[in-house]
């Protein structure tokens, strides 16, 4: 694989009207925030999804670990926080409100009051960067149900589009680079440049994984894992413009869960590190290209879980940090904005991403991340008319 990358793009000057929106809605998971939240929260998230009374009660318990409080909701609300103030700052006048798929605030209430504020064209960001059924399509139909409430509540339904995928937008790379030049350098030294990069992301069904993108990249692996393997190709190159250190990389997965007979993409971070232990490589950074903020995931799979098999190996290592509420991050989502703002106003804005496959597509295309079973999903080629 070629690691000559472009890494660093310039982000234009554009043009600070957001029109024709008239909001922002950040459209995220949700999580528990206390202990009796867990039982109900779990509910939400695996109705109609056939995950065994195993796998519940095991991930139950990493909720409890952390007195059932999930980073997650914390994290969104400092991103919007830092959203209002990356806009105020560059006079973008644009409203931000935040919804979630699983817990409060739920995504029906924020459209509601969308609409009861006035507003008709929503612009969605989605706490996932990535092309997948789970990460994509699923917030479409979540956003599709919710239209179809407010309809059948009697409300003027808003038309709803979703930012293209910007797991390869400079604001969401840069961040995650240096947060790798800086867990590398709290390693210790003597195993520092022999480090190997474990980009780590969520482990989905392969079916999933094979089908999702747009149609013309299914069956070939499919968007999800090339997407990964781009992005990591990229960051792999900025840390070593920074440390002169071309780093070993790897893309493997986490957070299994479904029926043991379905396979999911492999291989699992712990097997990961016991297979780089054998091989005799002294260290490893875990680098969470998969999420854009901690949660549950990051939090006991990652900094619990695999740091626990690390101490077991007596492999040094260390995970880096996810974007979170970066100032770059928000700067970036400014820019997607505007940049698709432009778009929807008929110009041809300067579209910034990096590594090999350049920016993705505004509008998902029919067929794009199909479910198993089909259901209405809005801001997409086949959404509904309302
Ligand atoms: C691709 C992907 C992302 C990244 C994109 C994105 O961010 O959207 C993601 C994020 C998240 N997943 C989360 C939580 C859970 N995911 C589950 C289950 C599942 N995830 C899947 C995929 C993904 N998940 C899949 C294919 C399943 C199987 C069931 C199904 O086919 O739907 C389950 C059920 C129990 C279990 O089996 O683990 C839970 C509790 C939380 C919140 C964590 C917190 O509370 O801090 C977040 C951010
Ligand atoms: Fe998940």
């Amino acid at each position: 694989m070629s690691d000559a990358l472009p890494t660093a793009s310039p982000a234009p000057e554009r043009d600070a009207s957001p029109a024709p929106y008239d909001a922002l809605l950040l459209l995220s998971f949700g999580g528990p925030e206390g202990v009796d939240d867990v039982v109900p929260f779990l509910e939400n998230v695996t109705r109609g999804r056939g995950i065994p009374r195993e796998r519940l009660e095991e991930v139950g318990r990493h909720y409890y670990l952390f007195d059932g409080v999930s980073p997650i909701n914390a994290q969104n609300r400092a991103l919007l926080q830092a959203l209002r103030e990356d806009f105020a700052g560059h006079g973008l006048d644009l409203p931000v409100y935040w919804g979630n798929r699983n817990w409060a605030p739920y995504l029906t209430d924020a459209l509601r009051q969308i609409v009861r504020d006035g507003h008709r064209r929503v612009l969605t960001l989605t706490t996932s960067a990535y092309a997948s059924y789970s990460g994509c399509r699923q917030y479409r139909e979540n956003l599709a149900e919710s239209l179809a409430t407010l309809r059948a509540e009697g409300l003027e339904v808003p038309r709803v589009d979703k930012l293209r995928h910007y797991f390869n937008h400079p604001g969401f790379v840069e961040p995650v680079a240096d947060g790798v030049v800086a867990a590398l350098a709290e390693l210790p030294e003597d195993v520092r440049s022999g480090a190997h990069l474990a980009f780590c992301t969520h482990s989905i069904p392969t079916a999933a994984a094979d089908t999702s993108g747009p149609p013309e990249a299914h069956g070939d692996g499919g968007a999800y894992v090339a997407e990964h393997l781009d992005v990591a190709a990229v960051i792999t190159e900025a840390v070593r413009e920074r440390t002169g250190t071309a780093h070993p990389r790897s893309l493997v997965y986490q957070s299994r869960s479904g029926p043991p007979s379905v396979p999911w993409l492999e291989p699992d971070i712990c097997d990961h590190l016991e297979e780089l232990h054998g091989e005799g490589v002294p260290a490893a950074v875990m680098v969470p290209i998969g999420f854009v903020s901690d949660h549950m995931e990051v939090l006991y799979d990652l900094d619990t879980e695999a740091m626990a098999k690390a101490a077991e190996l007596g492999l040094p290592a260390r995970r880096s940090p996810t974007v979170g509420a970066d100032p770059r991050f928000a700067a970036a989502v400014r820019d997607l904005v505007l940049e698709r703002a432009a778009t929807e106003r008929g110009q041809a804005p300067v579209r910034c991403a990096l590594g090999a496959l350049g920016p993705s597509h505004d509008l998902c295309p029919v067929g794009c991340c199909p479910a198993r079973t089909p259901k209405p999903a809005a801001a997409g080629a086949d959404a509904p008319a309302f």
